[in-house]
């Protein structure tokens, strides 16, 4: 699918907690824009160091002056295991964020943890046509595919975003809204995963980036404008934010 650059943002912090600092603050004035224009604030949440660095929205003065009764939580990528396994992303954000705050339960999207990666995946998609059709989630004029508010992603020192791998098919679809992947790189192996088409089709994008061992792979990715990782595909809608530390910034 052709697209645009997205408009590039690169913000670079000295430490690991100021851009946790930073991030929170992004996300609590996104939620009241969002909100403000259209009553409802959908945000994708990643697994991995993201929770951890999402902690101050949890703390005043965000907990308080967010309307988290607006929020929606949907996953980027999850790894196919019982939802209460340590390996769960849900899991994750519930213990880190999801259980510190008030968002209702039934706007939080887990994937179904009952079926195979495939089945899992097909749910998954099942689920955001339903929402679609109930006009809880919308559709991006531009793509076709569904449009969230807010994605916040990881990435791996291999370059991978949500589960989507450097020489891994999964990077390539074009139809799909969710995909799976059974033999992931990085443990464990069976994983579901949005396609880049949904990701692109967001409205804002936070790339929430920290630690020397990501430094090499941010090089590549915003220096080098043929980067083949898969991270160089990121460009959504709207305003794609870079939040860097020093270390992840080192090599820039
Ligand atoms: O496996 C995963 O890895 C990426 C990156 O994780 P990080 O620990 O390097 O931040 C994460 O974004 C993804 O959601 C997760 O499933």
């Amino acid at each position: 699918m052709a697209s645009e650059k997205a408009k590039k943002t690169i913000l670079k912090f000295d430490t690991e907690d100021d851009v946790a600092v930073a991030l929170a603050k992004y996300t609590a004035d996104l939620s009241q824009r969002f909100i403000q224009e259209k009553g409802s604030f959908n945000v994708v949440l990643s697994g991995g160091t993201l929770i951890d660095t999402m902690r101050y929205l949890t703390q005043a003065p965000h907990k308080e002056s967010v309307d988290w009764s607006k929020w929606s939580i949907f996953w980027l990528d999850e790894r196919v295991v019982p939802l209460d396994h340590k390996d769960s992303n849900y899991k994750l954000a519930y213990d880190g964020f999801l259980s510190k705050v008030s968002i209702p339960g039934g706007q939080i999207f887990p994937i179904n943890d009952k079926k195979s990666p495939e089945g899992a995946a097909e749910d998954y998609e099942a689920l955001h046509r339903d929402l679609v059709e109930r006009k809880i989630l919308p559709l991006s004029d531009a793509t076709g595919f569904p449009k969230f508010d807010l994605m916040l992603l990881g990435m791996g020192p291999d370059g991978h975003v949500a589960s989507l791998f450097p020489n891994h098919p999964q990077r390539n679809e074009e139809e799909r809204w969710v995909t799976f992947i059974t033999n992931s790189p990085k443990p464990p192996p069976p994983r579901i995963t949005y396609t880049f088409p949904v990701i692109n089709s967001s409205s804002e994008i936070a790339m929430v980036v920290t630690g020397a061992e990501l430094a090499t792979a941010v090089k590549d990715v915003l220096g080098n404008p043929n980067s083949n990782l898969p991270a160089a595909e990121v460009s959504p809608q709207g305003l794609l934010t870079w939040f860097l530390d020093k270390d992840a910034a080192s090599k820039l």
